[in-house]
């Protein structure tokens, strides 16, 4: 009925001229040589073999030593070569482990995870996660410039493509993720064009750690770099204390006594010896209580834990006084100590507390320690739930954060600075059963980490106890 002349519709071809408009113009479609096609097959075919022993020489140079030895010896001479190399990598990996493992295996491992992983999936990922870009009809995709392999991740190098920023993988940090079937992805930009995607192969922190061991010299004693846990590759998390000061921010359960704990730990051959004291603040009564005997002072109640801080301020100030015109940087010694004022539940004291006069003494001795105190030797390491504005003001008078468990992911780039959460830093994500876990900006990294503090058991804090409060801690 309705295709009926009579019914008064007209149809029109989607390609026609609408009436009004007598010439159209559309783009010819001009049909390719298939000569052209050829050459192009050609052309990218010569270019993969001469480009292929500078891509991957070992690989080559194994085929080409085989091929020479089947067309020298035959059958027999191919065997021996590969019984003789067979041994030779044995007796490599026995001998020398962690050579073989550097040279060989995680080689080996990344050029199979760079073929079966990657370049297999590259395509379908990047397109269905929005990161293949589309000019003049035709897809562009960012390039792989390389795999290599760690003990524990997989550091995809990216070429991107002209025109984009790293900023749209940033983005899509959890689509690349499940994508290439890893449980995260930091991006991490090393230049114009030029980016690594991270994904770790399996969960090195997924294991407590146990308290580490402390130095029995206090010389030994770093506190710009003191070992409160580990990092994702393995390494030691050193926490710097002398020159900043530190804010942990973390759901209750999250694990900020552990942080708190291992730092302590850590100065404990410096306390013993004088040249370090903690000052510590413990609303809760519940996380430093058992360890007093460790501390110059300790307060509980709201009362004494200000008055505390405002001693903490005459103690820098009078400091600073002795050293204006004389002295730029604090060394620790016996007479002049590195002090580090311990505030465990910060906001009690700022926000939570019902007295007005308190929350402002407490605001106004904290916003001073932290900002005129690094370079005289003192150091506030707060720990904290909520990391609101209207709860603690001063975040940012604090220089370094420790992002651990968080209740929203709004709250990371709170803790950690804008864009934290765009490289990876999904601290939101951190499973409840990994307490411990954080994420952190050490030095000379530009994005932050995943670490793990070491957990400071009770029977630990005893014997940390017994030793500085026979030097005479805590009298
Ligand atoms: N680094 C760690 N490794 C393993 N387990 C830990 C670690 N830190 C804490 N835990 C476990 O998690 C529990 C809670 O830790 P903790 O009391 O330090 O959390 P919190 O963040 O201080 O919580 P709250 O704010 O309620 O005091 C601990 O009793 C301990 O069993």
């Amino acid at each position: 009925m309705l295709r009926s002349s009579k019914a008064g519709a007209t149809q029109v071809q989607p390609t026609a001229p609408v009436p009004a408009q007598t010439i159209r113009f559309t783009t010819p479609v001009v049909e390719t040589p298939g000569i052209f096609l050829l050459t192009g097959w050609l052309w990218r075919i010569i270019r993969a073999l001469v480009l292929l022993p500078f891509q991957f020489p070992v690989s080559v140079a194994a085929v080409a030593v085989s091929v020479g030895a089947y067309l020298g010896f035959g059958w027999l001479g191919l065997a021996v070569l590969w019984t003789v190399l067979d041994l030779g990598l044995l007796v490599w990996w026995r001998r020398w482990p962690h050579s073989f493992k550097a040279h060989v295996a995680l080689r080996v491992l990344a050029t199979w995870r760079r073929f079966w992983i990657y370049r297999r999936h590259w395509q379908p990922v990047l397109v269905v996660s929005g990161l293949a870009e589309s000019y003049l009809e035709r897809q562009y995709l960012p390039q792989i410039r390389g795999v290599t392999c760690s003990a524990w991740a997989d550091r995809v190098r990216v070429k991107l493509v002209a025109g984009t920023s790293p900023s749209e993988f940033e983005n899509r940090v959890a689509e690349l993720a499940h994508g290439f079937g890893a449980p995260s992805c930091r991006v991490e930009v090393r230049g114009p064009r030029d980016l690594i995607l991270e994904f770790p192969r399996r969960d090195t922190l997924a294991d407590p750690i146990d308290a580490l061991s402390v130095p029995d010299d206090p010389q030994d004693v770093d506190l710009s770099g003191l070992p409160v846990g580990i990092g994702q590759d393995g390494e030691p998390w050193k926490l710097r204390l002398h020159g900043t000061h530190v804010l942990t921010v973390g759901v209750t359960g999250a694990g900020k006594g552990s942080v708190l704990w291992s730092a302590i730990r850590a100065m404990v051959p410096a306390i013993g010896k004088g040249t370090a004291e903690v000052w510590a603040i413990d609303p809760k009564r519940m996380e430093l209580s058992y360890g007093r005997a460790l501390f110059a002072r300790y307060a509980d109640a709201a009362d004494e834990a200000v008055s505390l801080l405002e001693e903490a301020v005459s103690a820098m100030q009078e400091r600073a006084e002795r050293y204006a015109g004389r002295q730029r940087t604090h060394v620790p010694s016996v007479r002049d100590p590195f002090v580090v004022v311990v505030l465990d539940e910060v906001a009690f004291l700022t926000a939570y507390h019902p007295d007005r006069d308190i929350r402002r003494r407490a605001e106004n001795a904290i916003a001073t320690l932290t900002s005129q105190g690094r370079s005289v030797g003192f150091c506030v390491l707060a720990a904290l739930q909520d990391p609101r504005k209207e709860v603690l003001n001063l975040r940012n008078l604090f220089p370094d954060k420790i992002a651990l468990r968080l209740d929203e992911a709004s709250q990371v780039d709170m803790v950690l600075g804008d864009g934290a959460r765009d490289c990876g830093a999904n601290a939101h994500l951190i499973d409840p059963d990994l307490p411990g876990v954080a994420f952190v900006k050490l030095e000379g990294s530009p994005v932050p980490v995943r670490v793990r503090a070491a957990f400071v058991t009770d029977t630990d804090i005893d014997h940390m106890a017994a030793e500085p409060a026979a030097a005479g801690v805590g009298d």
